[in-house]
């Protein structure tokens, strides 16, 4: 299972390199966020990352979900959780898929990209680990409202590789984060294959593709700025859920 995954990953990012891939939506997708759709988010995919919190590197990706009531946009907040004193950033590529599908082999799967976003997987630090020690889901650390800041849509075109560009986060003018998704374990068309040989993919469906290392814990008041290369750039205010 191993081998066929690394090497069916060599093979795609192959095929993916420099090409100019065409475009999937038969929707406007500029407000993908208020359709109520799925956000599948991939965890471990930066060994840098995955080492710095004591996890082993992934064979096979990690999933785990986001429900639609965990998005918020520039001018709300991000809110510390009542019961989380540890809240992590996490800057993260989105994937926003245009085009529904299942099964989809990993030499089509550009073909069902609609654009892509910048994404925060605002994680409770605290919380994740008391569950993984007990062997619960991550839910509470990960699926609270306001645990997916999200920019506006970057069009398809823009980023003409997603396997080559620059994330980035700083806090309060202080860069924390900055990776290539060159780095990632597992590139967009292998997890894009990936998830919908278990999840149908729908049109607004968002893949966050996991995070580079340097995360760390945001307090109140503090400012997070977050960016894919000069592409995008989004800024939220860190507040107490009242
Ligand atoms: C350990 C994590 O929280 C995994 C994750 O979300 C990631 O991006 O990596
Ligand atoms: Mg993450």
């Amino acid at each position: 299972m191993q081998e066929t995954i690394q090497e069916t990953i060599q093979e795609t990012s192959a095929l993916t390199q420099g090409q100019l891939l065409p475009m999937a939506s038969s929707r406007n997708l500029n407000r993908f966020w208020e359709w109520g759709r799925k956000i599948i988010c991939v965890g471990r995919n930066y060994a840098e990352h995955a080492k710095e919190l004591k996890n082993a590197v992934p064979t096979e990706p990690v999933l785990f979900l986001k429900p639609p009531s965990a998005y918020v946009r520039e001018g709300s907040p991000v809110l510390i959780p009542y019961y989380s004193n540890n809240l992590h950033h996490e800057v993260e590529l989105g994937v926003v898929i245009g085009k529904p599908g299942k099964n989809i082999e990993q030499s089509r799967a550009m073909e069902h990209v609609g654009g892509y976003a910048l994404c925060l997987d605002m994680t409770a630090r605290d919380t994740q680990d008391k569950c993984k020690n007990k062997g619960l889901p991550w839910t509470l650390a990960k699926a609270f409202d306001t645990s997916c800041p999200i920019s506006d849509l970057v069009p398809k075109e823009q980023i003409r590789d997603p396997g080559d560009v620059k994330i980035w986060l700083k806090v309060n003018g202080s860069l924390r984060q900055e990776g290539s998704t060159s780095s990632m374990i597992f590139p967009v068309p292998f997890l894009i294959s990936y998830i919908s040989k278990i999840i149908s993919l729908e049109e607004g469906d968002l893949i966050l593709t996991g995070t580079p290392a340097g995360v760390a814990s945001v307090q109140e008041h503090d400012e997070m700025l977050a960016g894919i290369d000069h592409i995008i750039s989004m800024k939220f205010k860190v507040e107490k859920q009242s």
